[in-house]
């Protein structure tokens, strides 16, 4: 058994959560640069807590400089188990409809402008993401939105685009009727993967916030329809957070679905042709492997 650490990525409109015993913003340096901001640190019902702005407080990053490889870096090296995002999504679906949640279990990663890997020259490893989020991880939040009174929707296909701008309708069409996405996000690409090379359990919670484009009643997605249903949703949000420390619990068992395992097979490079400056970046992440 280990200690669980709870963290939460919070996305557009989720800057901060309230209820922590002891709260206190801490400053973490990484060997990939900063994080977005300091962390909130403390605890829920007898469970660790770390909560992460994912665009800092104010909303300094975009989806495209969000320093995503510190942020996981940082939370590995607080200690943290699991990782919830929680983040503003487009829907494709008429039945995932604004002010709803969904409980997102696999992505189409069309992104391209981002660091997607802490391995690389001098250390290669490839870890499987076949299965990018944790699925006791999600159940959780599903419980855990259910008690909260959300409506929540289990299993979908995030899609993750480059952004900042929204896609075009032919983009949108595409992804919902070809690709059979049921959502659209700038940001859980390259997050998860990240999350699994540093072998922590990632779930996705997905507040819909708008129809994207294709839906002929609702025009085109427009940011301050978002904003106004962001508020509610991040409201929500913290509600379903807030439940998530007594339905995990303070003491951990090894993930079933070995997300705290992934590196025991994944690193290529031999010991003695690695190259021991990236091997230093890696003490967090690989730590339990080097
Ligand atoms: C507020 S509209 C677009 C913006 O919102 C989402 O952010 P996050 O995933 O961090 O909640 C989306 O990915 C875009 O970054
Ligand atoms: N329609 C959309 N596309 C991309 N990211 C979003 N975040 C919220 N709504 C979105």
């Amino acid at each position: 058994m280990t200690q669980t650490k709870i963290a939460v990525i919070g996305g557009s409109g989720l800057y901060e959560i309230d209820g922590l015993t002891g709260a206190e913003w801490v400053t973490v340096e990484t060997p990939w640069g900063a994080p977005s901001d300091a962390i909130l640190t403390g605890t829920l019902d007898g469970v660790d807590m770390a909560f992460l702005p994912r665009h800092g407080r104010g909303h300094v990053h975009s989806p495209s400089t969000v320093p995503y490889r510190a942020n996981i870096d940082a939370l590995k090296r607080l200690g943290c188990t699991d990782v919830i995002s929680v983040s503003a999504c487009g829907s494709f679906r008429e039945a995932m409809a604004p002010g709803d949640f969904v409980i997102v279990d696999q992505f189409i990663d069309r992104t391209f402008a981002r660091e997607k890997s802490f391995f690389g020259t001098g250390c290669v490893a490839h870890v499987s993401v076949a299965h990018p989020t944790c699925p006791r991880l999600g159940d959780a939040c599903e419980t855990a939105a259910k008690d909260a009174g959300i409506a929540v929707h289990k299993g979908g296909t995030y899609l993750a685009m480059e952004g900042p701008q929204f896609s075009t309708l032919a983009e949108s069409k595409m992804y919902r009727e070809s690709w059979g996405a049921d959502v659209i996000g700038m940001t859980n690409m390259p997050e998860a993967k990240l999350a699994r090379e540093a072998e922590l359990c990632y779930a996705s919670v997905a507040m819909i916030t708008d129809y994207d484009s294709w839906h002929p009643d609702h025009g085109e997605v427009d940011v301050t329809a978002i904003i106004a249903t962001l508020m509610g949703n991040a409201d929500k949000g913290r509600n379903l957070v807030a439940r998530l420390p007594a339905l995990l619990g303070a003491d951990r068992a090894p993930c079933p679905h070995g997300c705290d395992r992934a590196l025991e097979f994944a690193i290529l490079t031999q010991p003695d042709a690695r190259d021991p400056a990236l091997m230093a970046k890696l003490d967090a992440v690989a730590g339990r492997m080097l």
